[in-house]
């Protein structure tokens, strides 16, 4: 997909977008409510025609301009949220469903294959009602899958399951897609999941990408504050920065050259995961220090608040502790930081907006963007 833009009526809602997607692979597109990931997505299957851009499978051109492949031509599978299977035809079938131009014994061998994939063999004569909900989602799967496509999309489909049953579906869909090197695009707006599932992420917001990456890359390297906000809580402090050395209220860090490299001194904005805090009981000579206000345990790690003396009102921050010292509230600890959970950004960076604490020097730490 070469800088494609497409909108409705006239308003543009994906903005130059370019993607590649290696054989096998498979991609997600994240992001906020909106951002034009959906539309993305049916301009790859042919449900719209991009107003520019070209298109191409495999070396084959499917869009360009006015000229378009059909989405019956292009071989893709789908499968969406509502992935709505038929509930007159057995689970057989329902599979069989998008392969009926073939010849009888291939079909047969089709469906079974495809059933066996998702495990759902011995369910072939049954009709739809009587599976449960992660049932029905295979057998979803192995009707997106048994026409053998070239590339398989899916939209937020495990968004409809409670919480558990999303996991282990999303978990066998991984596997099946792999086990088969499907290539395959997944909308979703959980960074979790898309983190979760993909070779690459294609973080986008209000029609354009922002970033792209492996999972890892996107959230210990995000491009900007918005990439970095979308990847979970996060801490938010004005800085400022001169000859690559930020200057916040937790001390001196190293600076990026982007955030300033000149002479003079340059507003940023440092920004810390909660989980790159080091509680030191001791505080050692000039340490930032931080008096602790809260301590939650949640499970794998403490929620820690802790303020800094900084303004009128000391500034909030959330610490991730995963080994908690016993450390009573209203102690004052020195506080370290680990660099891999720290960015510093030019203030003028896309995003600059939220930056803007709610009150002058409260709290500034940010949940994602979901
Ligand atoms: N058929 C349509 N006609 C007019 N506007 C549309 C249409 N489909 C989507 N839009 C608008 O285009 C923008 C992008 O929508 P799109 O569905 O691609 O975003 P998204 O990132 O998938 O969001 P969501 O996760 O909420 O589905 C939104 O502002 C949406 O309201």
């Amino acid at each position: 997909m070469r800088a494609i833009t497409h909108g409705y009526g006239s308003r543009p809602v994906v903005r130059d977008v370019s993607l590649v997607l290696p054989p096998g692979q498979l991609m997600c597109l994240l992001g906020p409510s909106g951002c034009g990931k959906t539309t993305t997505l049916r301009i790859a299957a042919g449900l719209e025609h991009p107003w520019t851009g070209e298109i191409r499978m495999g070396g084959e051109t499917v869009a360009m301009g006015a000229e378009a492949l059909p989405p019956e031509r292009r071989h893709i599978g789908f499968l969406f949220q509502d992935f709505a299977l038929f509930p007159h035809l057995t689970v057989a079938d329902n599979v069989g469903f998008g392969i009926t131009h073939r010849r009888r014994a291939e079909r047969r061998q089709r469906v079974r294959a495809a059933l066996d994939m998702v495990g759902m063999a011995e369910h072939a004569k049954v009709y739809p009602h009587t599976l449960s909900g992660g049932q029905q989602q295979r057998v979803a799967l192995a009707r997106a899958l048994a026409p053998e496509p070239r590339l398989m999309l899916l939209d937020e489909p495990f968004s409809g399951l409670d919480a558990r049953l999303r996991h282990q579906i999303r978990a066998e869909t991984f596997d099946v897609l792999r086990a088969n090197g499907v290539a395959a695009v997944m909308v979703t707006h959980d960074p979790e999941e898309a983190m979760y599932m993909a070779d690459r992420i294609v973080l986008m917001d209000q029609g354009r990408i922002v970033q792209t990456g492996d999972p890892a890359t996107l959230y210990h390297q995000p491009a900007c504050p918005f990439a970095a906000r979308f990847f979970g809580e996060i801490n938010e402090l004005p800085a400022r920065v001169r000859h690559g050395v930020a200057e916040t209220p937790l001390g001196t860090l190293p600076a990026p050259p982007r955030a300033g490299h000149r002479d003079a001194p340059r507003n940023a904005l440092a920004m810390i995961r909660p989980e790159a805090f080091v509680l030191e009981t001791a505080p050692q000579g000039d340490q930032p220090r931080a008096r602790i206000t809260a301590i939650r345990h949640l499970g794998r790690f403490h929620d820690v608040t802790l303020v800094i003396a900084d303004g009128a009102t000391g500034t909030h921050l959330h610490a991730h502790i995963a080994d908690m010292p016993p450390i009573p509230l209203g102690a004052e600890v020195g506080i370290g930081l680990k660099p891999a959970g720290v960015f510093i950004f030019p203030a003028d960076e896309r995003g600059k907006a939220a930056v803007l604490s709610p009150e002058p020097g409260s709290v500034s730490s940010v949940h994602p963007a979901l």
